[in-house]
């Protein structure tokens, strides 16, 4: 499936400084990015490129210091509680951490019910209880041995899962995916990404990678986004990107994963 047409989240200029004076710190440098319906997106750059940062003012957790961000064809509004919660209700994210997306005082089964009342259904018990097993069915999870746990007793991987779980009864239109695959191993990686993609075509999701690994993120892209001390310093499709790459910064990046043409067969 391809991203259409439409634009669904703009920035123009977006910059964000931390500290003062001589600690002064601009994270994120007049950044440009448009992103389309149903399109996957990676943010790639080294470790204090500024993705985190960047992924935070699109999440709108974060006040850029200036410029503009257009949602949906008009200037993003998080003024007010209504603003945010209509805001937060189309975009969700999923963090490096699971345990910062979880509270822990809640079991699974609350955490994915909350889910379910978010969405403003009113659905009956058993309902509530088909859909939430049909979302862990999704991610591999068997919903009668994990609902009565905490997150905290959950593996990583498990915990991983369920976030994907939650992202599957929330249908966002927009799923932002800070190094998702993180915590689990080499197999699971591409479970969790296969179930992330197929998540894009059914819903027509728009997602964005945020990571460090330029494999996967050509393995799952249809546009890159390369960042380096908060610039955008290349952009394009990911072919395009990767096999014929301008900038310096992007073909070190490359480079540095030598066996990247032979495993992806670029050529
Ligand atoms: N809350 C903050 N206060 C001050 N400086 C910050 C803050 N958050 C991030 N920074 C700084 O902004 C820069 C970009 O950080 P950011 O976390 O966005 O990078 P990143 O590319 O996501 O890195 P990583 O891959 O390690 O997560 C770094 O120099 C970091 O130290």
């Amino acid at each position: 499936m391809k991203p259409d047409q439409e634009l669904l989240i703009s920035g123009k200029d977006i910059t964000k400084v931390f500290g003062y004076g001589k600690n002064k710190n601009t994270a994120v440098d007049s950044v440009n990015f448009a992103f389309h319906r149903a399109e996957i997106i990676s943010i790639v750059g080294e470790s204090g490129s500024g993705k985190t940062t960047l992924a935070k003012i699109v999440m709108g957790l974060l006040k850029e210091t200036s410029g503009e961000i257009t949602y949906r064809g008009q200037p993003r509004k998080l003024k007010n509680h209504r603003d945010r919660k209509a805001y937060w209700q189309d975009i969700q994210a999923i963090f490096q951490d699971p345990f910062s997306s979880f509270n822990l005082f809640h079991k699974v089964e609350k955490l994915l019910n909350d889910c379910l009342d978010l969405q403003g259904l009113k659905l009956s018990k058993e309902e509530r209880f088909e859909k939430m097993k049909e979302a862990c069915t999704f991610v591999n999870l068997k919903f009668e041995e994990l609902y009565n746990k905490y997150p905290f007793e959950l593996s990583g991987g498990q915990m991983q899962r369920l976030m994907i779980a939650r992202i599957f009864l929330l249908h966002p239109k927009v799923l932002l995916a800070d190094e998702p695959t993180s915590m689990v191993d080499a197999c699971s990686r591409s479970t969790i990404l296969d179930m992330l993609l197929k998540l894009r075509d059914e819903n027509d999701m728009t997602i964005i990678f945020i990571t460090h690994d330029v494999g996967l993120a050509y393995y799952v892209s249809d546009t890159l986004y390369i960042m380096e001390k908060g610039k955008i310093v290349e952009q394009g499709s990911a072919e395009q990107v990767l096999i014929n790459p301008q900038h310096p910064y992007t073909q070190q990046l490359i480079s540095d994963v030598p066996k990247l043409n032979e495993e992806w067969n670029l050529g």
